[in-house]
């Protein structure tokens, strides 16, 4: 599939860049054109592969803002959003429109100009554009307080609204204990890109042969037309050293073509891949059952793809899930190092996270009303004298 992706935010930019560096390195292919879009100058600037031109500041002219962020203040991350749409749309006229299959939003949720302005531009493109749109939210670890889960409970509703299907990432769940919280943003965001990106850019050739089976883009359009929430399995395992022995020009050149890997083995591991990735961590804790639909995508060297494997997968997901509705395909990659298995459970319902979320949402929302009522109290108290016998000016 290939998409137009906007990184909204902080969070946004990071994660649609790490899309690019892994696009780049894996040899893969899914975004036909990718802009950041922020209220900082200050984070734009950090980003290293997306290329200048396709960063866009917005709030510039507001007096609140003046390039410095909303300051995790959604309301004023929605108006600024707001105000510059018109700006946004121009930036995004040099979308290929005829080669992309939608269009995907990215944003952390628990900010203010991510937060705020994703939901409002996922809504103005769904009015333009016939094409799909998309979301990927992430949502905030509790260890980050109360405001960012308000946030993001609010920000989750409109963005879910707007979107045609809403995939989701929990910082909670890939919390690193160690290292500084800059350093576990990269690693996480890094393992983002490379689920989302394995995942979405399924079918999009890279000169390696198509096989049978090959998964498109509107099996994976088909698959996220549930609406919803969704939430993605992803595991690996190295090639084989036979596979590799095959593996680049020389190899290719050297190979007799003859395998003597057993079928039978290789079934079994895209099997076991497909159990592992959806008994792991997915990028947001669902139950597997409560899915709609689901797709699962192999992806690596074609003489590693077992189709007997992917059958026997497709049909162990069919029971987990409890779906008819379950596709599975590859997606061939010659000269891939190792075997990918991901996996979209599409429409999830059962989301035990988004249920914590809300709850720590009404905790917060009800401590800031509480404390702003005492504050107007105490000021009154300070300001009035103690029998009440000044008239003020
Ligand atoms: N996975 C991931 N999450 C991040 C990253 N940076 C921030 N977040 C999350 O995203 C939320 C929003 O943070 P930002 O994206 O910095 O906020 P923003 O949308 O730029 O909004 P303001 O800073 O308020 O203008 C945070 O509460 C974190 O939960 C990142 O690099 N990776």
């Amino acid at each position: 599939m290939n998409l137009a992706a906007i990184g909204f935010g902080n969070a946004g930019g990071k994660i649609v860049d790490r899309f690019l560096a892994f696009e780049e390195r894996s040899g893969r292919s899914l975004t036909t054109e990718a802009l950041a879009i922020n209220s900082a100058e200050i984070d734009l600037a950090k980003l290293e592969v997306l290329p200048p031109d396709r960063r866009l500041i917005i709030g510039q002219t507001d007096e609140r803002v003046k390039g410095r962020g909303v300051g995790a203040d959604p309301e004023l991350g929605s108006e600024i959003a707001r105000q510059d749409l018109t700006e946004i749309e121009r930036q995004l006229d040099t979308v290929p429109i005829h080669e992309t299959d939608g269009f995907l939003v990215v944003a952390g949720l628990g900010g203010g100009t991510g937060s705020g302005g994703a939901p409002e531009l996922a809504e103005r493109l769904g009015r333009i554009y016939e094409e799909p749109i998309y979301g990927l939210g992430v949502l905030p670890s509790a260890d980050e307080g109360g405001r960012p889960s308000l946030n993001a409970a609010r920000s989750l509703q409109a963005f879910a609204d707007a979107t045609d299907n809403l995939m989701v990432f929990d910082n909670d769940a890939w919390r690193q204990t160690q290292g500084s919280v800059a350093a576990g943003y990269d690693r996480t965001n890094r393992e983002i890109a490379r689920r989302f990106v394995t995942l979405l850019a399924a079918g999009e050739l890279d000169g390696s042969q198509v096989s049978e089976s090959a998964m498109d883009a509107s099996d994976i359009r088909r698959t996220l037309a549930t609406g919803g929430l969704s939430t993605i399995a992803f595991s690996q395992a190295d090639v084989e050293a036979e596979t590799k022995s095959k593996q680049g020009l020389l190899g290719r050149l050297r190979s007799n073509g003859e395998s003597h890997t057993d079928e039978g083995d290789l079934a079994k591991k895209i099997h076991g891949l497909v159990r592992k990735a959806v008994q792991s961590r997915l990028t947001c804790p669902a139950d597997v059952a409560s899915a709609e639909r689901a797709l699962v995508v192999v992806s690596g060297p074609p003489r590693e793809v077992s189709q007997k494997g992917l059958q026997r997968a497709r049909q162990w997901l069919e029971r987990e899930t409890d779906s008819v509705e379950v596709l599975a395909g590859d997606d061939p990659r010659t000269d891939a190092d190792a075997l990918s298995v991901a996996v979209l459970l599409s429409n999830v319902t059962e989301v035990p996270r988004v249920d914590e979320l809300q709850e720590r949402a009404v905790t917060a929302q009800e401590n800031s009303r509480q404390q702003a009522a005492e504050r107007r109290a105490e000021i009154d108290e300070l300001l009035t004298d103690e029998e009440n016998e000044l008239d003020p000016l």
